[in-house]
């Protein structure tokens, strides 16, 4: 952006940068605690909404006062609000694709007119919202019937990166709200998960939704292709492909040529990015599995994280916060990653679907003015539901030689009070000890005290006790909502999708192309038809060349 300095050379990093130097070693956040007894109260955001609130606990983090008011201070001089102005206005911000970043428009339910090159996007953001509910509702009542004249009991969103990740995300995390049709998903294009998939369908019964932004997609296309053979080997008529085929695209030439019925298109548009699409006409097959109304509600709950976003000083301000905190141990302490830990099963998918709106939108080396950056960006996000984490790699966070920030998040609410709620009082005490136990840790003279009253001799404990001890003082933010409903969904996605929107202006980078994602798909295709031919390939290194020949040889 314009008149901004280059970042390490920021007076703001330069000040965070001479700060943690001086003072990293006395950052000890059980004395924080101990000094301070609002800590929580301050280091913490409630934020009401219409579930219940959602409460955000940052107080377990390696900051005091100054640190928190040095990062933002970063944030204001990356003119962070600015460049979040210019997205809500439908500015270009994504300048290599030249094209606005609209994703807030798709779940503007106030309605208020956002426009592009000075046409208003709502009308047709609602008038597809609209085709969609009239659509879902006829496949759930079972008035859309298949060419058998059966209803429609499977539908199966054919789909990759952020055609797939979204709706996969989303039908997991929204079970409980099932009231059409079952939600499948068919992504990699080995051949295995098409097979595995229409071993469980009935043709008659069964719905194909193509979801590709491009509709060039080679996984897309030719698993959408796969599908249509399969469905024509039962139907033998290809009239009866509109009852089953529907498409999810901007392209809509391409999805013609494909023989879908245009009728059966729902369209969006170049301004929502591929990793944010979940709220256009992507989320059909959400819509289909939970109905139009609880699609809403999810938009609805986005909606309101997107106010917040707005109107909260950054102080406040939850998303900002977060991106504050993230790049405060990427870019000093060098953490290379972070965990996304959901204390919550229907979330189980919540990590994956951030992998790639994290890695993607800011795992980039080109800063926004085309130069190399000399700092870190995007760190690597990983994560599993809680407890099943803690019994697999909470080891490394609690004792390993890496700092991995934790975002814990778990409902204060089950929607499976099983066994009078026992298992959530259990999950609920997990999700509070990991917290604690990471941040406290435990010191040598407290394993050494166990260890004795446990009459363990002396030699024994000198052997013993280093392995016990945590070093603590490690950081991680609690996420803690009522339920998991629609609603409270929408606000989790819309807080992370802007958090990582604040950290790639902070690192100056654009978040919202991908061209990293290019050159294999390039290679790919000129490799493919090397595959085919009865000649040793030289055409490549030797390495290539050699993997190449071998499978060759080895192929019937
Ligand atoms: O929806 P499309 O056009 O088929 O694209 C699917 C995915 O394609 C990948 O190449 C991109 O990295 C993703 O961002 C994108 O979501």
């Amino acid at each position: 952006m314009a008149g901004r300095v280059f970042l390490s050379k920021d007076p703001a990093w330069l000040k965070l940068k001479s700060f943690y130097e001086a003072n990293v070693k006395q950052l000890k956040m059980l004395n924080l605690f101990k000094e301070d007894p609002h800590r929580f109260e301050k280091f913490s955001i409630k934020l009401d909404g219409k579930d219940g609130p959602l409460l955000v606990d940052f107080s377990k983090n390696l900051i005091n006062d100054e640190v928190f008011q040095l990062l933002i201070n970063l944030l204001r001089s990356a003119q962070v609000e600015k460049m979040r102005d210019a997205m809500f206005a439908g500015e270009k911000i994504n300048f290599t694709e030249d094209r606005a970043v609209l994703h807030i428009a798709l779940r503007n339910r106030s309605n208020t007119p956002i426009l592009v090159e000075g046409k208003d996007v709502m009308p047709d953001v609602n008038a597809v919202l609209k085709h969609m509910r009239e659509f879902s509702d006829k496949v759930r009542s079972g008035s859309w019937l298949g060419y058998t004249g059966k209803a429609i009991t499977d539908c199966v969103n054919i789909g990759i990166g952020g055609s797939d990740l979204g709706p996969v995300m989303v039908t997991e995390a929204l079970k409980k709200y099932q009231c059409g049709p079952t939600a499948h998903f068919v992504s990699n294009v080995d051949g295995t998960h098409m097979a595995e998939t229409l071993k469980k369908l009935n043709p008659e019964t069964t719905l194909f939704i193509i979801a590709s932004k491009t509709f060039t997609t080679q996984e897309t296309i030719t698993n959408a292709e796969s599908a249509k053979a399969w469905f024509l080997q039962h139907a033998h008529d290809e009239a009866a492909v509109s009852k089953h085929f529907v498409a999810l695209s901007t392209n809509a030439p391409k999805v013609k040529q494909f023989g879908i019925d245009e009728a059966n298109m729902f369209e969006f548009w170049d301004w929502v990015g591929g990793r944010y699409s979940l709220w256009s006409a992507i989320g059909l097959s959400i819509a289909l599995m939970i109905g139009m109304d609880n699609f809403e509600q999810l938009l609805e709950g986005a909606h309101q994280m997107d106010r917040h976003f707005v109107e909260a000083p950054i102080e406040k301000n939850i998303p900002m916060i977060l991106a504050a905190l993230g790049i405060w141990y990427s870019n000093f302490y060098g953490a290379q990653s972070y965990t996304i830990l959901p204390y919550d099963q229907y979330l189980h998918r919540f990590p994956a679907y951030f992998q790639q709106g994290d890695m993607e939108s800011n795992g980039k080396y080109i800063t926004r003015s085309g130069q190399r950056v000399d700092y870190t960006t995007g760190p690597v996000a990983w994560g599993e539901p809680g407890t099943n984490g803690q019994h697999a790699f909470y080891q490394l966070i609690h004792q390993g030689t890496h700092i991995v920030p934790c975002d814990f998040l778990i409902p204060v609410e089950t929607h499976n009070p099983i066994q009078n709620g026992l298992h959530h009082q259990i999950l609920l005490s997990n999700f509070l000890a990991q917290t604690e136990a990471l941040m406290r840790g435990k010191t040598l003279e407290e394993v050494t005290a166990e260890l004795k009253a446990s009459g363990m001799s002396e030699s024994q404990i000198n052997l013993i006790a280093p392995h016990k001890v945590f070093e603590g003082n490690r950081p991680s933010n609690s996420i803690v909502f009522q339920k998991l409903t629609p609603f409270t969904l929408g606000q989790l996605i819309a807080m992370y999708e802007m958090k990582i929107f604040v950290q790639g202006i902070v690192w100056d980078i654009n978040s919202f192309d991908q061209w990293g994602v290019e050159l294999g798909k390039v290679l790919a295709k000129a490799i493919l038809p090397e595959l085919t031919t009865p000649d040793v390939i030289s055409t490549h290194d030797s390495s290539t060349n050699g993997l190449i020949n071998f499978i060759k040889a080895r192929k019937h």
